[in-house]
């Protein structure tokens, strides 16, 4: 059984096509990143999943139960870290949580509210006032809320906007903790080396539909190239003619050149040579998930 599932979802605000015939399935213990741009629908696709909105079209399940007609039992099998910070400026962080318990008919949760306020290093937080917590402290407020009743399926929207490294380590280390412990994770973020470096599968939405699902592994060997910037010296005018089809990006000294394997830098070093181009400086990686993110939301006719 997967533990979402998302067939042919559209979701329309008046004229406007917030998600466009959606269908994705994201199995059981999956690390799965749902990537778009400012607006893609990822946050609507998310409240259709957890019942805050509701689909114009299509049908969504979580572990087997149907968002809409089965939402209890959806609802329970789902932990939403949101994005903005919502909370109640009159509890404290551990009355948040047992309020949160509640909601989920859960009166003896005081043992796992522990545990989850140690994981996120909010134990000594516990009784203090939400509203005195720091933006990165409230954060963690959120993924404890998320995670009081247990779910087995867990969505983070945008869980580290706004927050410094060593928060954002810390929580990676335990959002992962809870994946290998059999969690399935979902999670959307603009910070494009988090997903590259958690996911196994990638969605991304542009303009409220999918244009690319597939494992990370699969989607970075698509672009299959280098990159090397060299710091050419005298910055010539004219490049030479076998590295004009090669150029990414030229600014002032530095030449990007896209190669189709390293081998191929000895007939490019051996080019700018025999014009008497030195090279100053030369760096080189390898395509990641960000220029290919990147070359898909600008690829024409998606
Ligand atoms: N209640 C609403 N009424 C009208 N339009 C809405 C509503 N909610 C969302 N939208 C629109 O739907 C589109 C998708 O928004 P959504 O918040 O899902 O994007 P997103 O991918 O989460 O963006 P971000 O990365 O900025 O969080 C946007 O153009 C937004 O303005």
């Amino acid at each position: 059984m997967p533990a979402i599932e998302i067939q042919s979802v559209s979701k329309t605000y008046g004229k406007f096509t917030a998600l466009d015939d959606v269908s994705l399935t994201i199995g059981e213990g999956e690390f799965f990143a749902l990537l778009g741009p400012n607006g893609a629908g990822k946050t609507t696709l998310i409240s259709c999943l957890s019942g805050i909105a509701r689909p114009t079209r299509g049908t969504i399940s979580v572990m087997g139960h149907d968002v809409v007609r089965d939402y209890r039992k959806a609802r329970r099998a789902l932990g939403v870290v949101p994005q903005e910070l919502v909370f109640d400026p009159f509890f404290n962080v551990r009355e948040t949580l047992v309020f949160q318990s509640g909601y989920f008919g859960l009166k003896h949760n005081d043992a796992w509210i522990d545990e989850i306020l140690d994981k996120l290093g909010l134990t000594d937080k516990a009784d203090a006032n939400m509203r005195a917590l720091s933006g990165g402290m409230k954060r963690r407020v959120m993924v404890a809320q998320a995670l009081v009743h247990r779910p087995p399926v867990i969505v983070l929207d945008e869980p580290t906007a706004g927050v410094d490294v060593e928060l954002r380590q810390s929580l990676w280390a335990f959002v992962q903790s809870l994946n290998s412990a059999g969690h399935t994770i979902v999670l959307t973020t603009h910070y494009l080396e988090e997903a590259q470096e958690l996911c196994g599968r990638i969605a991304m939405l542009k303009a409220g539909r999918i244009i690319a699902l597939e494992d990370k592994d699969r989607l970075l060997a698509r672009e299959d190239e280098r990159r090397v910037t060299l710091r050419l010296l005298p910055a010539p005018e004219r490049l030479p003619d076998m590295l004009r089809p090669l150029v990414v990006t030229r600014e002032n000294d530095d030449v990007t050149l896209r190669l189709p394997d390293y081998a191929s830098l000895e007939q490019v070093l051996a080019a700018l040579r025999i014009e008497g181009i030195k090279v100053q400086g030369l760096f080189s990686r390898e395509t990641d998930l960000e220029d290919i993110f990147v070359k898909m939301m600008h690829a024409q006719g998606v």
